[in-house]
């Protein structure tokens, strides 16, 4: 008896020193994976090595990213996101404008059936507003999920629609693929948090992963310095030195001093491609190219700037960019005055960018007089005053491909609305045709402050950006700016 006692008591003790070490395993386990979960967070881009490319399941769009600026924590904190510029209301635009935006989101919502058919990309947040507590709240996004087909709910468990999609370009994790667990489970995302600081919590708590705008400018706390640079960054540096020779630049001031007589100066930049397109070659002077630059970089970092857009199935654009006026979102294709992923208005356009395009569109006109002697100009090219800029900007792998710019209403499609198109930075080589075909489509190179308008017969125009041409932008305009490589365009529409 007693020594049945004394086995039962030896084996009790045997099973519970077992326990205990597994317990112990399992409670250093879960503090080393705590670590790696945090440690990741603290590394900087050296440590990191070189950013991690993976696979998108959309053929054509590659992975890329660029340095993590550090200019954006050098900027002034109130030129960065914040919870309360995220949280601002939207200066009303026109009455029209918000009420054709109105409907537009109903018959987006309505036909989403037919969409999801014609486009496995949708969302199941297709043309609809989220209330930015539905997107915040767990609950409310299941109820909304649990009326969505089975694939819509799929593409919603990759945690993307409301969550995810833009984070990589620029958060602290920048560079790096982050676990596409850890983005999908809240309780890490939360560990990930913790580590953060307020600033970026507070832009999680709005249901975006955006952490900071991309910045189009290398800041001067990036510059090559040989001595403490790593191989990356001297393999940035690099790109600065190979850029226009002089001869080129003064071939520019050559061009502005010629601009005192407009009609010269427009013979001898403009030309009609076809009715409705017209092409002014070194249109802008070098000074106000950088004053562009300067504007879209402080604009690009604010509230509503840069970003990188990408698809539900994680595949991004091979570009970065910002909507002023109003937002357009690639992947529904709808106008409207917030943007999706986090709920920001998009800034106003500048004025002195609204008074280039209207000079632009002057000196169109007068091409068009002078070439085709004809009196109502305005028949082959429609007057506009723009109330939205896309802006664009490529890295040196970036392309866009053959498409029609289409989303903007009715009216303005069919009253042919012209759309203008300026080049700031490296060359491109752009094409247009009349199908979606890039053997039929011509091309034409659209340098630093070349300006592109197409409208009237040539609104709808398919066209796109087959390449860059790296390290060809200004000098002088790098130099000024400090313009990262690669193109930054803006295309003036009506909605
Ligand atoms: O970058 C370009 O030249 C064209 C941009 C464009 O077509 C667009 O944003 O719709
Ligand atoms: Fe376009």
């Amino acid at each position: 008896m007693q020594l049945g006692l004394y086995r039962t008591t030896l084996a009790a003790a045997l099973l519970s020193s077992v326990f205990r070490g597994k317990m112990m395993n399992r409670g250093f386990k879960s503090r080393a994976d705590g670590n790696s979960v945090n440690s990741k967070n603290n590394l900087t881009d050296d440590e990191r090595g070189p950013p991690q490319l993976w696979s998108t399941s959309k053929a054509g769009y590659e992975e890329e990213f660029p340095p993590l600026s550090a200019s954006v924590t050098n900027m002034p904190k109130s030129k960065r996101r914040t919870r309360i510029d995220l949280g601002t209301h939207c200066e009303p635009k026109s009455e029209k404008v918000v009420d054709d935006i109105g409907k537009l989101q109903v018959e987006a919502s309505t036909s989403i059936s037919h969409q999801v058919q014609d486009d496995a990309r949708l969302p199941t947040s297709f043309g609809k507003k989220h209330s930015p507590s539905s997107s915040r709240n767990p609950r409310l996004r299941q109820t909304y999920r649990e009326h969505g087909e089975e694939k819509r709910r799929s593409t919603f468990s990759q945690g993307t629609a409301i969550d995810e999609p833009f984070d990589v370009c620029i958060s602290t994790s920048f560079g790096k693929k982050r676990s596409p667990s850890s983005s999908r489970n809240p309780r890490l995302r939360q560990t990930y948090h913790e580590h953060g600081e307020e600033k970026r919590r507070l832009t999680y708590s709005q249901g975006t992963a955006i952490d900071e705008p991309f910045d189009i400018c290398i800041s001067e706390a990036r510059e090559f310095n040989p001595l403490t640079s790593s191989v990356n960054e001297k393999n940035r540096a690099m790109w600065v030195p190979k850029v226009r020779p002089a001869e080129e630049i003064e071939q520019y001031k050559i061009n502005i001093e010629k601009t005192s007589n407009i009609e010269d100066s427009v013979g001898q930049t403009g030309q009609v491609l076809r009715p409705g397109m017209v092409l002014f070659k070194n249109y802008i002077p070098l000074s106000e190219q950088v004053k562009i630059v300067n504007r879209c970089r402080e604009l690009g970092c604010g509230p509503g700037g840069f970003y990188r857009p990408g698809y539900d199935d994680g595949a991004k654009l091979r570009l970065y960019m910002m909507c002023l006026g109003l937002d357009w979102n690639p992947q529904t294709k709808k106008y409207g005055e917030r943007r999706h992923h986090d709920n920001v208005c998009p800034p106003d356009i500048p004025h002195e960018f609204t008074s280039l395009v209207s000079r632009v569109l002057d000196d169109s006109h007068t091409l068009i007089k002078r070439d085709f002697k004809m009196e109502n100009v305005e028949d082959v090219l429609p007057a506009m005053s723009p109330d939205l800029c896309i802006v664009n900007f490529y890295t040196t792998n970036g392309r866009l491909g053959l498409h029609q710019d289409r989303d903007e209403s009715q009216e303005s499609i069919r009253k042919g609305l012209p759309v203008v198109s300026i080049s700031i930075g490296d060359s491109a080589e752009f094409l247009y045709g009349d199908q979606r075909d890039v053997d039929e489509a011509k091309p034409v190179s659209l340098e630093s402050g070349d300006v592109l308008v197409f409208g009237g017969d040539s609104r709808l125009i398919f066209h796109g950006v087959k390449t860059n041409i790296p390290s060809t932008a200004p000098r002088a305009l790098v130099e000024a700016t400090k313009l990262r490589p690669g193109r930054l365009n803006l295309t003036f529409r009506k909605y």
